[in-house]
């Protein structure tokens, strides 16, 4: 098994906690509650299953009105990241250009971004158009999907492939992981079988 830390960012009321509450607890509240924290961040847990691994994420829910000095010491230990915008709030994506640069200037190297545009289902208020979000995943070499915590579109799916880009990016460091594992189990097993069998 395998932890990762993941962070949703950015603007106040895009929808990142109501992604958070979809995905880990099924649940959409149409009210809003800031996420106000000690430290303007908040997480909740879930286990999926990549490639036959099981994967543990923690999942942090950053404050969109928090400033972001605070914001980037999160940065430093994330695997990967949502860069969530609201469809409706054109204001929300002219913001993800200055989050892709300062996400890019303070998470590690290799750290995974993926890019949600939310509220999927607020057609007709819609403020940014459908091919504005995959002109950015160009820029940027990231995917893209839109988004709806309150109908369940693509929720599972973008959480799943932000997992899976942090796995494929991390595997070699896995791989070995696993290797030095299964060499102590092996270790392990020897040993017991001797101290059983009395044998030095
Ligand atoms: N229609 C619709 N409304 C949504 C969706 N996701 C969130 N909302 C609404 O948008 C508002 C803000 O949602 P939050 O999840 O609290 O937003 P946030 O980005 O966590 O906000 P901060 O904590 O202030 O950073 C709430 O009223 C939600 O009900 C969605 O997919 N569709």
């Amino acid at each position: 098994d395998v932890l990762f830390r993941l962070l949703l960012i950015r603007d106040s009321r895009v929808g990142k906690t109501c992604l958070l509450c979809r995905f880990t607890d099924n649940e959409f509240h149409s009210s809003h509650i800031s996420t106000i924290g000690s430290q303007g961040v908040d997480f909740k847990m879930n286990t999926i299953e990549v490639d036959g691994i099981k994967v543990r994420i923690q999942i942090w829910d950053t404050a969109g009105q928090e400033r972001y000095q605070t914001i980037t010491k999160q940065y430093r230990r994330a695997r990967g990241i949502f860069l969530v915008y609201d469809i409706s709030s054109e204001r929300s994506y002219q913001h993800i250009m200055k989050w892709v640069s300062v996400v890019n200037e303070y998470a590690p190297e290799g750290v995974q971004k993926i890019l949600i545009g939310n509220k999927a289902d607020e057609e007709q208020k819609r403020q940014v158009g459908r091919k504005q979000g995959q002109q950015l995943t160009k820029e940027y070499g990231m995917d893209f999907y839109k988004t709806s915590a309150c109908t369940n579109l693509n929720i599972k799916e973008s959480f799943t492939r932000l997992t899976e880009l942090v796995l494929q990016a991390h595997r070699k460091e896995l791989d070995g992981v696993r290797t030095r594992a299964s060499k102590e189990l092996a270790l392990a097993e020897l040993e017991e079988d001797e101290r059983q069998t009395g044998s030095p």
